[in-house]
This record gives C-alpha cells, structure tokens and sequence, in this order.
C-alpha cells in the first residue's frame, strides 16, 4: 500500500500561522465516535493537531483509552497518541478552538442541543454528517444554526470513506464556509483548510455550503439505487447511466435550493456520488445490494449498529424534493422501496418505462414512452 509521510507533524498548544495565512485552530475537538469521527480524530492528528474525540457510548470510550482502538465503529486503526477520548462533551469540547460535528444527521439536533450548554461561546463548528432532517425537512448548516446561532459555521464533505482516511490514503474533500466568498484566506474554511490539511488529506475551498450539503443529503440515497442495480444484476451501462442521470437530480436540487452548478461537479457532488455508487465499501450501496437479494436490514450488516444515511434520508430528501417541484425519479424510486414497502422488480419496471426526453437542457421534447414491455428477469 502507497504511503505518503508528511515531515514530523508536532502538535504544539501555540497559534500557529501558515503560509501566511491567519490563525488556524490548534485544538481540534471531534463530537461523535463513530467511523468517521475516529478517522477525523486520527487525521487531524495526523495533521498535527491536539484532538479530542467525544465518545457517546461510555463503555466504548473507556476501552479507546486503554486499546486506542474503536473496535466497535472502525475497528483495526490505532488513535495517535494526540488524541484523547473523553464519553463527557463538556470535557471534549473545552478550550478547543474548532469542533467537528460527526454525529448521524437525525440525531445532530439533539446533539446540538447538548453543545449548546456547554461548547465555548462563539466555537466554530463544522459539520461533517450528510443529510436533511426527517422532522423539519432542513438541512444540517440550518439545523445548526437553529440550535447554536452565534457560532461560525464550516461543512466538511467529499469522498471519504473512513477507513481510507484513517489508513492515510490520499483524499481530497471540500470545506465550505460563506465567508470564504469575501474573506477567502482569513476564511473560516481556509484557517481549517490549514489546519486539517496534509499530503493525504487536501481540503477544497468553497463558498458553496447549501451545493455542498445537497450533495453529501442525496448521494447516499442514489447509493442505495446503485447497490439495487447491482444486487439485481444489472451492469456497468446501469451504473454509468444511474450515476450521470442521479448527478442531474443532485443538480437539480442543488440550484433550486441556491447552490451552485460548479459544486455539483466537484468533490461533495459528483465525486462523493460517483464513489459512494461504485463500492461496496459504502454502506447505502450495501444496504441497497442487500435489499435486491431479499435480505432483512440486521442481516445485511450482521446486526451491527450501522447508519444508513440513504435509508434515513430517502422521505426528507424527496419531500423537499417535491415540494420545490424537482423531479427526483431514481430517489423516489429508491423512496418507494424503502419507506413505502414497494416490490423492487414493479419499482424497476415503472423507472424503466418512463418516457424518453432531451438531455440537451433548454428542449422539451415530447417523446412516447417506451411501448415494448420491459423484459428483464428479476
Ligand atoms: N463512515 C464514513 O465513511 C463517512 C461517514 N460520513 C457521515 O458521518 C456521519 C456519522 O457516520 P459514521 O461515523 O459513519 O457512523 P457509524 O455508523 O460509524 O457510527 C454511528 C454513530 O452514531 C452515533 N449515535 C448513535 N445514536 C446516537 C444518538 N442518539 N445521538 C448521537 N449520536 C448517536 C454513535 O455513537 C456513533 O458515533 C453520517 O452522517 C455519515 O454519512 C461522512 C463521510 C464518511
Ligand atoms: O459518505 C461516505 C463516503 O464519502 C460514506 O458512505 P457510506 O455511508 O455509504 O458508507
């Protein structure tokens, strides 16, 4: 496996500048041990940054002290020694000069409540979960907002699989902040940029968090779509088309909700969507492979306690959807599998039987739809 080592990244406690650029925050906390969290907390100090990780599960964070390992949520990586896990936020999050939002989207609000009792004022948060809120229909930046308005806010998204980025795999993934239109190297996303960044772990800076957030929200839920395309046979043509055409309700989307189109091309759009839709590392993929061969959900992962974000997100991602009038086909299709208990094969079918139309935007063609019965053994 190629290895890139970065010179001897020394966390210290002191401001620290970088190429010039405005203070970065030295002191990473991470709120959430699950799979990705962990790996964040080994990046970050990787990166040479002091890191806490908050541990829900106290049982676990007492057994991380001692193994320095998440056996539960990503077993087989070892915590650097500058990471300290603590089960109490309080003790996470304080003196720390960013903290790392890592918890399932459904359960960020509730978590947020809790930061709001106890995170330094004005803390700039950043967050890393994909998806949209099943109670409210809002995205993550929003609910934040709603719970803590006084703190700056990031979102961090791209194809990240967590345990490539614990490995040190090369990745690069998009921190997005509004201030970096205005103030782009003092920007929060830039000062994070300098402070989570190294050779294997490349940050891109935007501006765009509502594109960036829809991205991360809808490709777990196309994920689920290719996992059903494979699980059911179907080859590489599929997942080509199911990818580029579920690119286009991802772009959709995006700008009916103010994003913009050169996020949908980037890192948190078409590169997460792109992975997410070819691995059965990805969890939604599985979910939806599992799902084509007829298997209960604890089967599909052993009864391990695993976030399916797709699953969770399917109806909030396409009531959004349908309230702003975006034709979202391959997520509804998705939606009535797995919310609404449709046979897989009648689902295929209808999807396959739309009627054809221009790809080229701006013509509105009127085309028939297909007239043959659809022939496929399922
Ligand atoms: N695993 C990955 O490769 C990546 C995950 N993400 C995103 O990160 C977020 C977290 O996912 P993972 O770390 O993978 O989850 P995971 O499946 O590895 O772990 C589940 C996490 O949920 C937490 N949890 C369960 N119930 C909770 C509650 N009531 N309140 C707060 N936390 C609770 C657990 O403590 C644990 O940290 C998700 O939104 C996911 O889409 C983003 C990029 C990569
Ligand atoms: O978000 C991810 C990769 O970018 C992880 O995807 P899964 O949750 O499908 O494993």
């Amino acid at each position: 496996m190629a290895r890139i080592t970065r010179p001897s990244p020394t966390p210290n406690h002191s401001p620290r500048k970088a190429s010039g650029l405005a203070d970065v925050p030295e002191r990473i906390a991470v709120v959430g041990g699950g799979a990705w969290g962990t790996a964040l907390a080994i990046s970050a100090a990787r990166a040479g940054r002091s890191t806490t990780l908050w541990v829900r599960e106290a049982d676990l964070a007492q057994r991380m002290r001692t193994t320095r390992e998440n056996d539960v949520f990503l077993p087989g990586h070892r915590l650097p020694p500058h990471v300290t896990v603590h089960e109490a936020l309080g003790d996470a999050v304080r003196g720390a000069d960013a903290a790392l939002l890592v918890v399932p989207s459904q359960h960020l609000r509730a978590t947020c409540k809790a930061l709001a009792r106890v995170a330094p004022k004005k803390l700039p948060l950043v967050i890393c979960a994909k998806g949209i809120e099943h109670t409210s229909g809002l995205l993550m930046a929003q609910v934040v907002e709603q719970c803590l308005p006084d703190h700056p806010l990031a979102v961090l998204s791209g194809p990240t699989f967590a345990s490539e980025v614990a490995q040190g795999q090369p990745t690069a993934v998009t921190l997005a902040s509004e201030d970096a239109a205005s103030d782009q190297e003092h920007s929060l996303a830039a000062r994070l940029a300098a402070a989570l960044g190294t050779p294997t772990f490349r940050p891109y800076v935007t501006d765009d968090l509502r594109g960036v957030e829809v991205g991360g929200a809808v490709k777990n839920v196309l994920a689920i779509a290719s996992g059903i395309a494979q699980g059911l046979g179907f080859g590489a043509n599929a997942r080509a088309a199911l990818i580029t055409r579920g690119l286009e309700e991802v772009r959709q989307l995006t700008l009916a909700l103010g994003g913009r189109s050169d996020t949908v091309y980037g890192l948190a759009g078409l590169g997460d969507l792109s992975l997410t839709c070819s691995s059965e590392q990805s969890r939604n993929m599985r979910f939806g492979m599992g799902l084509a061969a007829g298997r209960s959900e604890l089967d599909i992962f052993d009864g391990r306690p695993v976030v399916v974000e797709g699953r969770d997100n399917v109806v909030p991602v396409t009531d959004l959807a349908r309230r702003l009038e975006v034709e979202m086909p391959i997520c509804e299709a998705v939606r009535a599998v797995v919310a609404e208990g449709a046979p897989i094969g009648d689902v295929m079918v209808q999807l396959l039987s739309r009627p054809f139309r221009a790809e080229a935007r701006g013509l509105s063609l009127q085309i028939a739809q297909p007239d043959q019965p659809v022939e496929m053994r399922l």
